[in-house]
């Protein structure tokens, strides 16, 4: 890929202020959470290490990772008057409306009144997010009030269980796992920085929460991974994939689940969750989808030097575990939540308000005309 322009439209390369959580393509390519390597915590860590380092900054020990599992299975059940809001979602109703709504209604029940609680409101999100979306899924599209305190042993297990009314076999528990480490903190991405300058006005976390989902929501952003699920669905063959990218390259249109703001060379995160989407893919007996997005990955890097950033191989992925497409950017947002509140966290704790300049590229000054005369 050709060097990536600096500075201008999007603030890109601008430092806009510190962080302790995260690097992103510090050596062209690599992602580090508060130091680790993003392939070290995928392939020896839980998710809930993963959150916890991310959120209290220190893996935790043994005890501390199962008081902490303890305390997010004893956070999932939902309020009644949150379920009653969510039960009146329509079932055409984007998910991402719903994890905006569900984070907000949850703001009114269950206020952060002082930083004070900012940990234990930030792990009640972490544990209800997935009820959230799910209650809601269930009820709209199977009319069924599903219990959401269940006994699943991980974030990524009581989604799948709650999703699909049975607990998860050990091959898509362990993809959850790996996708929400994944998913989980990215510097000063547009939805964290959202929750960023939420944050500097010190508002409270839910606010933060709820302002970065709807700027998670976007196709340019992880709205990308449903975006680039509708695109290869539509291709029956490699061949025919291939022929349809180039007349999308050739019209100028963004292909999704490619490129990326910081990295220029490769997203570490595609490698692992491209192997999942082939053990995936292999383990359902596919032969269209995962050699479609394999060709549409060698088109765009042969025609235009792109590569593939985290959204691409999780749609394949996630289709092959019968997660519904809409649902991809949500489980989004159960992992960003913990990158989101200790950005918020690390935002409060050194704050002044953002709030940058523009150019002003307006008219001139001019007297106001009486409005019969215009
Ligand atoms: C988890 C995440 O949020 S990852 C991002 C998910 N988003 C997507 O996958 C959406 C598709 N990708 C994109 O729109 C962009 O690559 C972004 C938004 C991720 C990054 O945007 P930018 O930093 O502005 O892109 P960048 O400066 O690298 O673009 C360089 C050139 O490549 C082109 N380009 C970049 N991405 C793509 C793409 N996916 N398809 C086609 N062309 C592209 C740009 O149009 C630009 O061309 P130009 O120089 O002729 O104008
Ligand atoms: O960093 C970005 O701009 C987008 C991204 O990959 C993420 O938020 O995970």
């Amino acid at each position: 890929m050709a060097e990536k322009k600096q500075g201008g439209a999007g603030l890109r390369g601008q430092v806009a202020g510190k962080t302790a959580l995260s690097t992103v393509g510090k050596s062209g390519s690599g992602l580090t959470y508060r130091g680790y390597d993003i392939k070290d915590l995928a392939k020896n860590c839980q998710f809930e290490e993963v959150a916890y380092l991310i959120l209290k900054g220190e893996l935790p020990k043994q005890s501390e990772l199962e008081s902490y599992k303890a305390k997010l299975k004893g956070m999932r059940g939902l309020p009644q008057a949150l379920k009653e809001v969510l039960e009146r979602i329509p079932a055409n109703a984007h998910p991402m409306d719903v994890m905006r709504t569900g984070t907000s209604m949850l703001g009114n029940l269950e206020t952060e009144e002082s930083f004070s609680e900012q940990e234990d409101k930030a792990d009640r999100l972490l544990a209800s997010l997935p009820s959230i979306i799910c209650y809601w899924y269930r009820f709209s599209h199977d009319g069924e009030r599903i219990e959401t305190e269940t006994d699943d042993d991980s974030v990524g297990a009581h989604f799948l269980t709650m999703l699909r009314g049975e607990a998860p076999n050990a091959l898509h528990e362990e993809v959850m796992n790996t996708s929400l480490i994944l998913y989980a903190e990215h510097e000063f991405n547009a939805s964290t920085f959202t929750a960023r300058v939420c944050a500097s006005t010190l508002s409270d976390l839910h606010s933060c929460v709820t302002g970065a989902i709807g700027s998670l929501r976007g196709p340019l952003h992880g709205g990308a991974n449903e975006a680039a699920m509708d695109m290869i669905a539509q291709w029956s063959s490699a061949d025919e994939a291939e022929k349809a990218i180039m007349g999308m390259l050739e019209r100028k249109d963004k292909i999704m689940g490619f490129g990326h703001a910081v990295y220029t060379e490769s997203d570490p995160r595609n490698e692992i969750i491209k192997e999942y989407a082939k053990k995936l893919s292999d383990d359902v007996g596919d032969d269209t989808l995962f050699p479609v997005s394999v060709r549409v990955d060698d088109v765009m890097k042969r025609e235009k030097g792109l590569f593939p950033n985290a959204d691409f191989y999780h749609a394949s992925a996630y289709h092959f575990m019968g997660i519904p497409t809409k649902l991809f950017t949500p489980i989004f947002v159960m992992s960003r939540l913990t990158g989101w509140a200790a950005h918020v966290f690390e935002q409060r704790a050194d704050n002044r308000i953002i709030r940058p300049s523009a150019d002003y590229v307006g008219a001139e000054p001019r007297k106001v005309t009486p409005i019969e005369q215009r």
